[in-house]
């Protein structure tokens, strides 16, 4: 463990910030980003260091995260956070100690995991990437604040999410939630790409099941503009879902790397809507525990349309299932139950 890095980089930007904010600022919050010195770390975190994600007037401590050999690299993305002399950092914890990197934490993006490469499923990370949520597991419970919120997105994100959250004695299970907002994104784009609209015009539409190619893009719903807007069902069965469901196995082909930028703009994305909710007539996906809802077994992490208010998600009840995205619901139930099985020893 290298020392120097175990310290709280204390900010001094305190005063200045208060100034530049006047009185109006919260009280500072603790977020953590696991795997901080990777990819999506790199592009998250300055984003929530400039108060995309909880907003302008919410001063954040940063904890940022990794594995004892990244902690070079972990100071230097350190160091650019304090060359940004950005108005909202109250402070830095960068750590590869997680007594210390989870302690008090308000929020937490966990990212920190092995990437998959050309040719692997996300599930073939399970093995690897089941171990660190056992553990990351553990020090979130002994250490976080009790009203800790929760994004996995180290991949297979669903079960590691359950593996994490099975490790929880006294934190409510469902501030535990796994990201299937970066696929919830990628329908919108394609959807409003099809209808010769903008992305923002698209409503109403959500991700169903596992972050997997077994994933459910659900757009019987759909609006565009506010009005009920439908696409011919060749188009989606044979082009708009493959697409949403192989996106990540795209960029991981064009780029050589998996998806980065996207990915951390949809965790961040995740956590805003979490706190300020969903616009009035709208729904989300997000990935939590199953309460029985549309059939699936309760526990499984599973994406469900949910509205938030409050701090508070709802799944969204009553929406017609045609027989069409029964079968696809019922494939990716059995995958997500079939990985359930799998870690079952991790689940003890
Ligand atoms: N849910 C989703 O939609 C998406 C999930 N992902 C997943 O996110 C994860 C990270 O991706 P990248 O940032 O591209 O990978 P990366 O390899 O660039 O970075 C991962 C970082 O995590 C660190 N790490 C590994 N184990 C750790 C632990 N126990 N504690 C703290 N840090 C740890 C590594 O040292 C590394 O710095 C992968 O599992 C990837 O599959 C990526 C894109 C989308
Ligand atoms: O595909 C991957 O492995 C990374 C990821 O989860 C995505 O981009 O959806």
């Amino acid at each position: 463990m290298q020392k120097f890095l175990q310290k709280v980089i204390t900010n001094n930007l305190t005063r200045a910030s208060m100034a530049h904010f006047g009185q109006s600022l919260k009280p500072p919050v603790r977020v953590a980003i696991t795997g901080a010195a990777g990819q999506i770390g790199y592009s998250l975190i300055f984003r929530v260091a400039s108060g995309e994600m909880l907003g302008p007037n919410q001063p954040v401590i940063l904890h940022l995260i990794d594995l004892p050999f990244a902690m070079t690299a972990l100071n230097g993305v350190a160091m650019e956070i304090q060359d940004c002399a950005f108005p909202l950092v109250q402070g830095i914890v960068a750590t590869d100690n997680q007594t210390v990197g989870f302690k008090d934490v308000n929020y937490a993006l966990l990212v920190g995991a092995k990437p998959r490469g050309p040719g692997m499923e996300r599930g073939d990370l399970l093995k690897d990437n089941g171990k660190i949520f056992t553990e990351t597991g553990k020090y979130i419970n002994d250490h976080a604040s009790r009203d800790i919120k929760v994004v996995v997105v180290g991949n297979p994100c669903n079960t590691n999410c359950l593996i994490l959250a099975n490790q929880i004695k006294d934190i409510p299970k469902e501030n535990f939630t796994a990201m299937t907002r970066l696929d919830h994104n990628r329908a919108q784009h394609q959807l409003a790409d099809k209808l010769g609209v903008h992305s923002s015009d698209i409503r109403k539409i959500a991700i169903f099941g596992n972050h997997s190619p077994t994933m459910v893009p659900y757009i019987d719903q759909m609006t565009a503009k506010n009005h009920k807007a439908t696409v011919d069902q060749q188009w989606v069965t044979q082009t708009f879902i493959p697409t949403v469901q192989q996106r990540g196995a795209e960029i991981i082909k064009a780029r050589k790397l998996s998806s980065a930028a996207s990915a951390g703009n949809a965790a961040m994305n995740h956590i805003t809507t979490w706190v300020n909710g969903t616009p009035e007539g709208d729904y989300t996906s997000m990935a939590i525990p199953s309460d029985g809802s549309y059939g699936v077994p309760k526990g499984l992490i599973f994406s469900f349309p949910v509205t938030v208010k409050n701090g508070k998600y709802s799944i969204v009840q009553g929406l017609p299932i045609s027989p069409f995205y029964q079968g696809l619901l019922d494939k990716t139930i059995k995958e997500l139950v079939d990985e359930r099985n799998a870690v079952d020893h991790l689940l003890k």
